[in-house]
């Protein structure tokens, strides 16, 4: 089918032609009286919330009536920066009386009367406005797209599908929103999701995903907008078990934690990995010890440690019913020890379903020879009598996942014991090589430790658990991270998005097979994301020089930018002339990150202070300024306008894995990239000079 061109307003208005300025009036109309409604709504909602807070009822009754007021208060208010809608659907078969038009936005909008105004994006009938095609056009005759600018709408775009139109990645707006200078934290995308992105955004909750995507293809966001999706889809559910998003350090979960707020979505818990573990981390591991913590194998040594603690009774347990007395000897007890553990409890649970099954043996055995039923009170009393505690302790000690770890890393009889064939000799005394605080309430406890803890807490306890996790840079997890993230998954559904290119840490992995093994869904779609929407091409053409050397299987990133620009530059004092890369970025719009290998840090920061040059710190993207000093290990996910990068043959040496460092750090630019450097580029860097 022949594609005739689709109709456009081009991107301001005065360059309108007259009739669709006046379509264009028409529907900035259209938007003053959505946000009316709008208003209208609110209204309704807060004097609903003032009559619920003076109704009686029960306290708990009135909290939760007050809370989902307040919350639907909150989910009604109008972002004065964005419009309430970004397209219009025209179906097809009811062209003709012109009737059946829905406007999509971020929520719904009713009249008084009830009429949809704007839809939801996550509605059924939205699914149409982000994947209709000519080919496929889901009843849609005409789609229409609205470029805005601080609130208001500046443009419009129309498909006629119904004649072939299609404008795709060439589309005016999705350009300009791609392309616009990054200020503040990480926005929402609804405006502008890429078919083969809703596609994972609308996946039902019973399918887990791994999304393989390169640098800027919009994991994060696709992430983020899945959770908004499942929120709306299944309300209740998650509400009641929440969703949980993690990402790999503060500073990331900074930048994206307004987007599911922005949304109307308050209620996921957005975290970094090491805040997953209710454990404070005060130690640093040396690196092997490190990743020896985080290998998979841990969990064996651990749970034989824990469940090598049930051992078998050596006393009979004496209690007494008036002046008589009761006694199960160790063979009886171990018999009962036997089927609770056949029952595969948790450790707490079976501690608890022995006490129970011991003291019903006991009642048993009064029941017979009193002929008499146990008062509830005998039962009660005898459950928390001495001897049976001391039984239960001897036989079923409790313990704190804490001290266990602590004996485990102090002790090399209990180690040997709980590691034989799991780890070699070496391994033991390398776990072991710290000196261990005497007691493990001084224990200073590393990243690494916090997970085996956790580990040992899920054995003892099952953990507060989520309908749905997100887990971002996800290539970076180790065995042992994946399973804390897998015991907290109700039903197993995960969307987990990364880039295998991009790991970076010890254990990173070199397969997603691995890491949906540890998550528990080994079997989860495995889907890639090519299309790049932050970085330009010329930049992302120089990063993919380094691919090839990363030694893995994934597909290169090719970028939907073709503007921006890139420059390496030889200089003789680096840090000076990052100093001079900054000071002329300032003069632009849009934020800047002066990206430096961690040891150059310093050196940078003086040198910027010493300038009058103000800057945030990478933790703090909130911060005012528009430059920001990022350490190389601290630049992953996030995204500046100018980006200057120092030394990268140093970023690759100061770490195991710093060539995926390097991919990271010169990925993170949306329009300009300067690589200042001293020292000789990396060889993969070196030639063709052509960029220059
Ligand atoms: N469909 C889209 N429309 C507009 N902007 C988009 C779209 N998809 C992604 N983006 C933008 O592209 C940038 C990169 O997206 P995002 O950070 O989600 O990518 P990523 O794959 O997680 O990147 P990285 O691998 O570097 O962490 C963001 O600014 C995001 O808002």
């Amino acid at each position: 089918m022949d594609a005739a061109p689709p109709r456009s307003s081009g991107s301001t208005t005065s360059d309108i032609p007259g009739e669709l300025a006046e379509e264009l009036a028409a529907e900035r109309r259209y938007l003053a009286s959505a946000r009316d409604a709008l208003r209208r709504m609110r209204e309704r909602a807060e004097k609903m919330l003032d009559v619920g807070a003076g109704v009686g009822g029960d306290a708990y009754a009135s909290e939760r009536l007050g809370f989902t007021l307040t919350r639907r208060v909150a989910q009604l208010s109008d972002q004065s920066d964005v419009p309430l809608f970004f397209g219009r659907l025209e179906l097809a078969d009811a062209i003709d009386d012109g009737s059946t038009r829905y406007y999509v936005g971020r929520r719904h909008v009713t009249d008084e009367e009830s009429h949809p105004l704007v839809l939801d994006w996550r509605a059924p009938v939205s699914r149409a406005f982000y994947r209709a095609s000519p080919r496929e056009p889901l009843g849609v005759a005409v789609r229409r797209r609205f470029g805005s600018s601080g609130g208001a709408l500046t443009s419009l775009e129309d498909e006629h599908l119904d004649r072939g139109e299609e404008t795709g990645a060439a589309s005016r707006i999705l350009t300009d929103e791609i392309e616009r200078p990054r200020v503040g934290p990480m926005r929402d995308i609804v405006a502008t999701i890429q078919p083969e992105q809703d596609e994972l955004v609308r996946a039902d909750l019973s399918v887990s995903l791994c999304v393989q995507g390169g640098p800027g293809t919009g994991k994060t966001a696709v992430g983020l907008h899945r959770a908004a999706y499942l929120f709306y889809t299944h309300r209740q559910r998650l509400e009641r078990a929440g969703v949980l998003v993690v990402g790999p350090n503060r500073a990331l979960i900074q930048y994206v934690s307004n987007v599911l707020p922005a949304l109307g979505e308050l209620d996921a818990e957005q975290i970094s990995i090491d805040e997953l573990p209710a454990v404070a981390v005060q130690g640093v591991d040396e690196p092997d010890v490190a990743a020896l913590k985080h290998d998979a194998r841990m969990a064996s040594v651990l749970h034989r440690a824990l469940w090598s603690l049930v051992v078998p009774a050596r006393e009979p347990l004496t209690v007494p019913y008036g002046s008589a007395r009761h006694t199960l000897g160790p063979a009886a007890l171990d018999r009962v020890v036997e089927e609770v553990l056949e029952s595969a409890p948790t450790y707490a649970a079976g501690r608890d379903r022995l006490r129970a099954r011991v003291v019903a043996r006991l009642q048993r055995q009064v029941e017979s020879r009193h002929a008499e039923a146990p008062s509830e009170t005998w039962f009660r009393s005898t459950s928390r009598s001495r001897p049976v505690t001391r039984f239960l302790d001897a036989v079923w000690p409790t313990v704190a996942p804490e001290q266990l770890l602590h004996r485990l890393l102090s002790d090399p009889a209990v180690l040997a014991a709980a590691a034989e064939g799991v780890l070699t000799d070496e391994e033991q005394r390398l776990l072991q090589s710290r000196v261990p605080a005497r007691t493990y309430r001084r224990e200073r406890w590393s990243s690494a430790d916090a997970f085996l803890i956790d580990e040992v807490a899920g054995l003892v306890e099952r953990p507060r658990g989520y309908s749905h996790i997100v887990a971002d840079e996800a290539q970076d997890l180790s065995a042992m991270q994946c399973r804390a993230l897998a015991r907290r998954s109700v039903h197993g559904s995960l969307t987990v998005l990364g880039d295998l290119a991009q790991g970076t840490t010890p254990w990173a992995a070199r397969s997603w097979h691995d890491t949906m093994t540890h998550l528990g869904r080994p079997d989860a779609a495995l889907v890639p994301l090519t299309t790049g929407f932050r970085v330009p091409s010329v930049v992302m053409d120089l990063a993919n020089r380094l691919v090839p050397e990363l030694g893995l299987d994934v597909p290169l990133a090719t970028s939907l930018r073709h503007d921006g620009s890139l420059r390496v530059c030889r200089v003789h004092d680096v840090v000076a002339a990052a100093v001079d890369e900054c000071r002329s970025a300032l003069a632009r719009e849009g934020s800047i990150g002066l990206v430096a290998p961690d040891s150059l840090v310093d050196d940078v920061a003086a040198a910027l202070a010493a300038a009058g040059l103000a800057w945030n710190h990478a933790d703090d993207l909130a911060g005012e300024h528009p430059l920001t000093v990022v350490p190389a290990t601290l630049a992953k996910g996030l995204e500046f306008d100018t980006v200057v990068a120092l030394e990268p043959a140093r970023v690759v040496a100061e770490e195991r894995r710093g060539l995926n460092r390097l991919y990271v750090v010169l990925t993170r630019a949306v329009s300009d990239l300067v690589v200042l450097h001293r020292d000789p580029l990396p060889p993969a860097l070196e030639e063709p000079a052509a960029a220059r």
